[in-house]
């Protein structure tokens, strides 16, 4: 029986108001998916799991994006699919896109068919329909190719990795007690279809200013981008306490804060000026004060999925 593993780190997408666009890969968390071809003919995908995750095919977002491929190009095989949940579902970190980008990687390595790197992100975006309705890329792509990564088409993908000019440490307020049934799901939903074209402008000055201070390394310009006025507005309910903890994160000096993905989990870019332990200590208390309990994970930026080698 033949098997390759690949692994996908979490990830923190929407950067400031790079909804849909702009996102981070960090080692905070990783899945590892093994696909093995089983010597059978009923062409049957079997899923297992350390995780209370769907089994079945087209709702796992690590196996649709397998059976999209195979659709596509033909491919008849039995597959048992190991799904190794090392990411918290739900949270906002990227779980599902990770899971879906390691599973393409390894069935590209499996059956040898030398995808591009934007073509695994095109076929991971099919896991994003199976866990919420819709193929958005951001976190995929910053799970295929690492860092921060910015989606400037999804039809054809073309995925743009940011040069990262500031070097930066990230912390990560993970609230562990709250579920949100299709949570992502649910928070597209609360997305405004129209927005002012003052809320516009004011969005794209954001955008504008993080890249360029991701990419000339000016801190200043990479606080002021870590804003949004639209998306981060509408869907607050889901993380009441992130104002509390941005002005936290401001007051001991991180660079910048801004929700992570589609919440309840917030991010912090730190450096040498912050004092992350106050942000933790302080940060906490409010998650406390929301009856929410958050666990202060600190992580670095992450490379790209990568197959195991010794499978
Ligand atoms: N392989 C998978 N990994 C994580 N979640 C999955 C997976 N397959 C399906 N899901 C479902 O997707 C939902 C989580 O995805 P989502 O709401 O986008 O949150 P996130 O991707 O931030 O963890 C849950 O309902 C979960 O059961
Ligand atoms: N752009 C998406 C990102 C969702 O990220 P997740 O990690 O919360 O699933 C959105 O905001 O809907």
């Amino acid at each position: 029986m033949e098997c390759k593993k690949a692994r996908a780190y979490s990830s923190s997408a929407n950067l400031g108001s790079g909804f849909d666009i702009l996102s981070m890969a960090h080692t905070a968390f990783f899945d590892t998916i093994e696909i093995c071809v089983e010597n059978k003919n009923s062409g049957d995908i079997v899923i297992e799991s350390n995780s209370n995750i769907p089994l079945e095919p087209t709702k796992n977002s690590a196996t649709y994006p397998i059976v999209r491929i195979m659709e596509e190009r033909g491919i008849k095989a039995s597959l048992r699919v190991k799904v190794i949940k090392g990411i918290p579902e739900g949270l906002g970190l990227g779980s599902s896109g990770a899971s879906a980008a390691a599973a393409v990687m390894a069935f590209n390595n499996l059956f040898k068919l030398n995808l591009s790197k934007e073509e695994v992100v095109r076929y991971a975006m099919y896991g994003e329909i199976a866990s919420s309705g819709s193929p958005h890329p951001d976190n995929v792509a910053a799970s295929v190719f690492g860092g921060v990564v910015s989606v400037v088409s999804v039809n054809p993908v073309k995925v743009v990795e940011i040069p990262l000019n500031y070097s930066f440490n990230i912390l990560l307020f993970v609230p562990l007690n709250v579920h949100i049934e299709e949570k992502t799901k649910k928070a597209r939903e609360m997305v405004p279809k129209t927005v002012k074209l003052s809320e516009y402008i004011n969005n794209s000055r954001y955008m504008s200013s993080l890249l360029i201070g991701f990419v000339k390394g000016e801190r200043d310009l990479i606080r002021l981008g870590l804003n949004d006025e639209i998306v981060e507005k509408a869907r607050l309910p889901l993380f009441p306490y992130y104002p509390k903890i941005k002005q936290i994160a401001i007051k001991y000096d991180a660079i910048g804060s801004c929700v992570s993905g589609a919440g309840p989990s917030i991010l912090v870019l730190t450096d040498k000026m912050t004092d992350e332990n106050k942000i933790a200590e302080e940060g906490t208390k409010t998650c406390n004060e929301f009856n929410v309990e958050c666990k202060v994970i600190k992580a670095k930026i992450a490379g790209g999925v990568e197959v195991e080698r010794r499978n």
